[in-house]
């Protein structure tokens, strides 16, 4: 479960935001929409703690992480979780099954290759796990994103405009999928965007 109260953020003094308050109870969806610029990617940036909200919390599972240390925050977010980035970023010297295991490795939890190929095939890039993810399309690449992302079955799934450069197919199939991993892993699921294409496919909405 995640939940933001009375969120507050300054890129500088006429640069301020204050955000509604987000719910989002496990295995449930929420949609964040707002035009470009309105502060979608720094509200999800502040939902994972990566940006210091200047007041107002962020509690997910029972724990605020307003409260915690820069070093526990960062070991709560890659255990609790799983981010879905606008642009994939993955590491390009290693192979897409070791961009996975990367997650556990991240979360200090065993190495579970067994779930990553469980993933990759269930995410249809089974064939691709020895690939580097530059050789794969973008499509591929946001599932591979997807499937880095629920690795460690987190409590939270926060992803950033995650069909804008998708065709009409990938951008459903790529909901679908982010739909159906965080009901099957019972989290909570945040999907910010401007791509009027998901607003029919979600009931929760919050515009900012
Ligand atoms: N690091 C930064 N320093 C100063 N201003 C910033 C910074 N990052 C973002 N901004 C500004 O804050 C505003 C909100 O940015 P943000 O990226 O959250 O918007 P967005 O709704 O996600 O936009 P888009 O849909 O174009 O990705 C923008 O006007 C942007 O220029």
């Amino acid at each position: 479960m995640l939940q933001s109260r009375q969120l507050t953020f300054s890129y500088s003094p006429t640069k301020r935001f204050s955000f509604p308050d987000i719910r989002c109870n496990d295995r449930e969806a929420v949609l964040i929409l707002g035009k470009s610029g309105s502060g979608k990617t720094t509200l999800l940036h502040l939902l994972a703690l990566l940006l210091q909200p200047e007041s107002g919390s962020v509690t997910i599972d029972q724990t605020d992480l307003t409260q915690l240390s820069v070093s526990q925050t960062a070991a709560f977010r890659a255990g609790h979780v799983g981010i879905i980035y606008q642009k994939p970023h993955f590491v390009s010297s290693l192979s897409v099954m070791d961009n996975l295991l990367m997650a556990n490795y991240l979360a200090k939890k065993p190495q579970d290759k067994n779930r990553a190929r469980e993933l990759a095939t269930h995410l249809g890039f089974a064939d691709h796990l020895h690939k580097r993810t530059n050789q794969m399309s973008q499509g591929e690449q946001q599932r591979v994103s997807i499937a880095r992302a629920v690795m460690n079955k987190p409590g939270v799934i926060l992803a950033d405009e995650p069909t804008s450069s998708l065709d009409d197919v990938n951008c459903a199939r790529v909901v679908a999928l982010l739909r159906e991993q965080s009901e099957q892993i019972g989290a909570s699921l945040v999907v910010v965007t401007h791509d009027q294409r998901l607003k029919d496919e979600f009931s929760n909405q919050v515009i900012l």
